[in-house]
C-alpha cells in the first residue's frame, strides 16, 4: 500500500545513527543541508521530470534536455543559487548535457591555461552563459595520444592571427560533448606551428557559431556524430564532429599561460612544465572519482533495497520465503560494492584536497607535486571507473530479471556511466602513466631523492633497484604486468585513505564502527580477490588467506542488519534514483505493475501491425512457401 514503509523492519535493525552517517557521506553538515535541500527541490519540480526518457526519440530527448538545461539555468537565476547550489542542482537533474562540458571542462581549461587577461575576458561570459563552451581535443584519428593530434594552428605574423585547419580526415575533431549542436565556442587543441616550426599541442579559444542566429561560422563544418551505446540518456549529449577550413583567430585567443607567441612570431616557453596544457584533464579526472562513488552508491542503493524486498525459496511450514539479502552469495556480491562506494567517497575527498593543493602550489610556481597529482588522478580515475562500471552491472544481476527493466533505473545508469572508463583518458592508458611514475620512482631508489607521499612505501623495494637497466625495453615488454602493479598501487591508496578517514573524529552513535566494518570488507575483499598474488609473493600464508575469508563472512553478518540504513545514508530521493526497485518505501510490486501499463505499447490492446502482418499469418492468408 502507498504510504506504508515496507522496509521499516529493516530500518529498525540499524545499529548506528543514520542521520550522522548522512553527514559523513555528504562531507559536512553544510554540504548535507545544501545537498538535501537541492535534491528535494529538483524532485518536487515537474519541470525536471525524467521518468519518460526511455520513451522519447533521440530528437525529442535532445530537445527536452535543452529545455531542462534552460529551465535549470532559470531556476538558478530566479532562486539566486550559489555556485555550490547550482552545481548540486545540475547534479540532481541527472542528465548528461552540454552544461557538463561547459562547466566541467571549458571553464576549468580557461582558468588553468589562460592568462589573467584571458580569464578576465572569457570567464565572465562563460559564467553568465553568454557563450557556451566545449572542449575539442579528441580527433577521429587520435584521442589517447594528444601529441599525435593533427589539427594545425599556424601563426601568420602578417595579420597577427592563427590559422586553424583540419588537414586530414583523421584530424576532424570527433567526440567533444556539446560540440554537435549547441556550443558557440570551443577550446580547440591544435599543433602549433610558428615560423615553420612545430611547437607541440596547445589550446585555442575558437568561436564556432554565430551568437545571433547560431549558424556555424565560415570555415566550420560541424554536426553530431550520431547515436551512442544503448538508448540511454547519454544520447541527450550532442557529441560532435568539427572540421576547420583555414579559420582565422586573433593571436590573443591562444591560451598563453604555459607558452606564448609574440606578435613578432617568437615562441616562448615559460618556465612551467608543458604538461600544464593537460591541466583540465587533471581537474576532470579528480571530479570523475567523486562521480564514481555517486554512481556506484546509486546502483548499490537500488540493489540493496530490492535484495531486502525480494523473497525467493526457503519457506518453512508455509511461512514467508527467504529475503535474498540473507543468502551468503548475495552478500558476498553486494557488500563489497557497498564498501567500495564508501571507499571511493573518501578517496575522492582526499583527491579533491590533493588537486586543490597542487593548484595552489602551481600558482606559486611550485611543480614538485605535479607528477604525483597526475599519477593519483590518472590511477584513481581508472580504478574507480572500472570498478563502478563493473559494479553497476553486478547490481543489475543482483536484481534478477527486474534489474533488466528500464524502470529499475539500472540499464540507463549503466549506459550513461560506462564511457567514464574511456573518456578523460582511456583506463589502461592512464594506468600506464601510473606505471611510468612508479618505475621512475624505482629508478631513483638509492639516490638522494627519497620517495615521499603516496610512494613513500617504495623505499621498502630497494631490491628492485637491479632492474633499473634497460628500463625502456623492459617497460614495453612488461607493460601488462606493470599495469597490474599500478592497480595494486591505487588499491593501496584507496585502503590507506579509508584508514586515514577512520583516524578522524567521526561523530554519531555507531558510525565509526560501521565504517570500520566497511573498510575491513574493502581491504579483505581485495586480499581475497588477489590472494594468488599475495601468496605467490610470500606476503601471506595459506592460513592467512583462510583467516581472511572467515573474517569476510563474519563482517558480512555484521553489515547485514545495517545494510538498508547504510544505503539510506546516501540520502537519495526516489526521483534521483529513478528506480522502482530502489524506492524508499520498498513497495516494489504494485509500482512495477502500474508502470508496465504506462508503456506506449500498451496504448492499444491490439498492437499496430496486427492486421497487416499477424492476422494474415494466423489466417493462413500468406502463401506458405513449399517446404
Ligand atoms: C556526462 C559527464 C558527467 C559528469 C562529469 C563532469 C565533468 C566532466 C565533463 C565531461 C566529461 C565527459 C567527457 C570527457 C571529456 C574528454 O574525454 S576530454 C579528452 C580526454 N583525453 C585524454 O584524457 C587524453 C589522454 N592522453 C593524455 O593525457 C596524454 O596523451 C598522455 C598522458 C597519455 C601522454 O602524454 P604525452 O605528453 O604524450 O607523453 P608522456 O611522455 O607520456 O608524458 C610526458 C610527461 O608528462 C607527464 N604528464 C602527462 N600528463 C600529465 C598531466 N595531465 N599532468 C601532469 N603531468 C602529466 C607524464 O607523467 C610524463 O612525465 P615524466 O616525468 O615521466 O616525463
Ligand atoms: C561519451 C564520450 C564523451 C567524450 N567527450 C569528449 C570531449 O568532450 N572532448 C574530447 O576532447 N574528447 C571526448 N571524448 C573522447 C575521449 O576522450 C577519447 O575517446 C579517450 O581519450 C580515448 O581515446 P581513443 O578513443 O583514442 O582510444 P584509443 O587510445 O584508441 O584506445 C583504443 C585501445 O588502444 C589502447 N591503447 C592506446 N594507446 C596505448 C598504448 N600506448 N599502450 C597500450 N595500449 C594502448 C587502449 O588501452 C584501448 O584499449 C569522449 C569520449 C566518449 C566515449
Amino acid at each position: 500500500m502507498e504510504g506504508v514503509d515496507h522496509l521499516a523492519h529493516e530500518r529498525n535493525k540499524s545499529e548506528f545513527d543514520v542521520d550522522a552517517m548522512k553527514i559523513v557521506w555528504a562531507g559536512s553538515p553544510h554540504a548535507f543541508v545544501v545537498s538535501d535541500r537541492i535534491s528535494k527541490l529538483v524532485a518536487s519540480d515537474p519541470g525536471f521530470r525524467k521518468d519518460n526518457r526511455s520513451t522519447l526519440s533521440r530528437k525529442e530527448l535532445f530537445k527536452n534536455t535543452l529545455r531542462k538545461a534552460a529551465y535549470a539555468w532559470k531556476t538558478i537565476i530566479d532562486l539566486h543559487l550559489s555556485e555550490e547550489e547550482a552545481a548540486k542542482l545540475r547534479f540532481y537533474v541527472d542528465e548528461p548535457a552540454f552544461t557538463d562540458v561547459h562547466w566541467g571542462m571549458f571553464i576549468p581549461a580557461i582558468k588553468g591555461q589562460g592568462t589573467e587577461e584571458q580569464q578576465q575576458k572569457w570567464l565572465p561570459l562563460a559564467y553568465k552563459m553568454q557563450i557556451i563552451g566545449c572542449y575539442a581535443q579528441t580527433e577521429l584519428g587520435h584521442g589517447s595520444n594528444v601529441q599525435g593530434l593533427e589539427t594545425t594552428a599556424t601563426f601568420d605574423p602578417q595579420t597577427d592571427e592563427f590559422i586553424i585547419h583540419s588537414p586530414t580526415l583523421t584530424s576532424s575533431k570527433w567526440w567533444p560533448g556539446g560540440l554537435g549542436k549547441v556550443a558557440t565556442h570551443a577550446i580547440a587543441y591544435a599543433l602549433l606551428i610558428v615560423g615553420g616550426r612545430e611547437q607541440g599541442v596547445h589550446g585555442f579559444i575558437v568561436q564556432l557559431r554565430s551568437l545571433e542566429d547560431h549558424s556555424p561560422l565560415p570555415g566550420m563544418t560541424v554536426g553530431d556524430i550520431g547515436m551512442k551505446f544503448g538508448n540511454g540518456a547519454y544520447n541527450a549529449m550532442d557529441n560532435g564532429v568539427l572540421r576547420f577550413d583555414h579559420v582565422r583567430i586573433p593571436r590573443n585567443q591562444m591560451l598563453m599561460r604555459v607558452s606564448q607567441v609574440t606578435c613578432e612570431g617568437k615562441y616562448k616557453q615559460s618556465d612551467v612544465p608543458r604538461q600544464l596544457v593537460y591541466g583540465a584533464m587533471l581537474y576532470v579526472r579528480q571530479t570523475i572519482v567523486a562521480d564514481a562513488s555517486c554512481a556506484l552508491s546509486r546502483a548499490v542503493c537500488i540493489a540493496t533495497r530490492y535484495s531486502a524486498v525480494r523473497r525467493q525459496f526457503g519457506s518453512q511450514n508455509g511461512g514467508p520465503e527467504t529475503q535474498v539479502i540473507d543468502y551468503k552469495t548475495q552478500q558476498s556480491r553486494l557488500f563489497p560494492l557497498l564498501a567500495s562506494a564508501y571507499a571511493f567517497r573518501f578517496v575522492g575527498e582526499w583527491l579533491k584536497w590533493l588537486y586543490a593543493d597542487v593548484t595552489q602550489r602551481l600558482q606559486a610556481n611550485d611543480f614538485s607535486t605535479l607528477p604525483e597529482a597526475h599519477a593519483c588522478t590518472a590511477g584513481l580515475k581508472s580504478l574507480t571507473t572500472t570498478a563502478t562500471a563493473d559494479g553497476i552491472e553486478e547490481c543489475r544481476k543482483l536484481c534478477g530479471g527486474h534489474g533488466y527493466l528500464c524502470s529499475s533505473g539500472l540499464p540507463e545508469l549503466f549506459a550513461v556511466y560506462v564511457p567514464a572508463c574511456t573518456y578523460e583518458g582511456e583506463n589502461t592508458v592512464l594506468l600506464l602513466q601510473v606505471a611510468r611514475f612508479l618505475m621512475k620512482t624505482v629508478s631513483q631508489l638509492g639516490s638522494s631523492k627519497k620517495p615521499v607521499g603516496t610512494i613513500a612505501y617504495m623505499t621498502r623495494v630497494e631490491h628492485l633497484m637491479q632492474c633499473r637497466c634497460g628500463v625502456q625495453r623492459g617497460f614495453a615488454e612488461l607493460s601488462a604486468d606493470l599495469v597490474e602493479a599500478a592497480v595494486a598501487h591505487c588499491q593501496l591508496l584507496v585502503v590507506s585513505k579509508f584508514i586515514e578517514k577512520l583516524q578522524q573524529e567521526i561523530p554519531g552513535k555507531g558510525v565509526k564502527q560501521q565504517l570500520e566494518v566497511l573498510c575491513n570488507i574493502y581491504a579483505l575483499f581485495l586480499l581475497h580477490k588477489h590472494q594468488g598474488d599475495f601468496l605467490s609473493t610470500g606476503c601471506i600464508t595459506p592460513k592467512h588467506a583462510a583467516l581472511a575469508n572467515d573474517e569476510l563472512r563474519s563482517l558480512y553478518s555484521q553489515v547485514r542488519p545495517n545494510a538498508i540504513a547504510l544505503v539510506d545514508a546516501f540520502n537519495y530521493t526516489d526521483h534521483y534514483l529513478g528506480s522502482i526497485l530502489g524506492c524508499y518505501d520498498g513497495n516494489v510490486y504494485p509500482k512495477l505493475y502500474e508502470a508496465a501499463w504506462k508503456d506506449p505499447l500498451n496504448e492499444s490492446v491490439v498492437p499496430d501491425g496486427y492486421h497487416q502482418y499477424i492476422r494474415p499469418l494466423l489466417k493462413q492468408e500468406i502463401r506458405t512457401a513449399r517446404l
